[in-house]
């Protein structure tokens, strides 16, 4: 399956940066269609698969799945709405430059990658507060820094990978949120 390449927004960032809150905008401004691979691999846990239990352990370490797995369950995704889509909303993902290389293969070249940048700090800082009540294993301390290490090592060169073909527009999250999302709908309009 190969999707055209206006069809297929990403969005990605550290743990914690918002990426969540600002796709719910933009589906509801846009009608995208919106898929988050975090979401996609908790929905499977929680479907209490073999498959899933796999992935719980994985996740609770803060460690990333292998990349064929999540590709496999986005393109599934991808189809499942391919009908009534009107175009990817991709969240969270690549996590790293090998699943960026394997996504453009299989499925094709985005059209824009949003990257939404908060301080670590903030980004702790809000991960503690949604631990409060949002029920993820991984949002503790300890799974936190995990996260953090692991964007930084693995998932921020993804961004450099992009940059090459023009298509990172920088978002600022550390403003509140619809000053966040005044920017991103302007990233957004720029590709019509
Ligand atoms: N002040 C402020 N808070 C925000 C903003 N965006 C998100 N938050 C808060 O930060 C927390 C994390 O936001 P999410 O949108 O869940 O972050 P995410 O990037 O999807 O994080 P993961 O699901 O861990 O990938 C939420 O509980 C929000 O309330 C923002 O632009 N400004
Ligand atoms: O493409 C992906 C997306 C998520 N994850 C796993 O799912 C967890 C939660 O991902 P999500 O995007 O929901 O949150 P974030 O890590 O950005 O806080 C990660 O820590 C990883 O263990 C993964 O392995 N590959
Ligand atoms: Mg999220």
């Amino acid at each position: 399956m190969r999707i055209s390449t206006e069809d297929k927004i990403l969005s990605n960032g550290g743990p914690g940066s918002g990426k969540g809150t600002q796709c719910e905008k933009i589906v509801a401004k846009y009608g995208y269609t919106h898929l988050s691979s975090g979401d996609l691999l908790r929905a499977e846990v929680a479907s209490g698969s073999e498959r899933g239990k796999q992935l719980q352990a994985t996740m609770q370490k803060g460690e990333l799945v292998p990349l064929d797995t999540v590709l496999e369950m986005i393109k599934e995704a991808m189809i499942a709405k391919a009908d009534v889509s009107k175009g990817y909303l991709i969240d969270g993902y690549p996590r790293e430059v090998k699943q960026g290389e394997e996504f453009e293969k299989k499925i094709g070249a985005p059209a824009l990658l949003l990257y939404v940048d908060a301080k670590a700090e903030t980004m702790v800082k809000r991960l503690m507060k949604r631990g409060e009540t949002s029920g993820r294993a991984d949002d503790n301390e300890e799974t936190i820094k995990k996260r953090l290490d692991l964007y930084y090592k693995a998932t921020e060169p993804v961004i450099a990978y992009y940059e090459k073909s023009g298509i990172v527009r920088k978002i600022n999250s550390e403003l509140p949120v619809d000053e966040v999302f005044a920017i991103v709908e302007k990233a957004i309009d720029e590709l019509k």
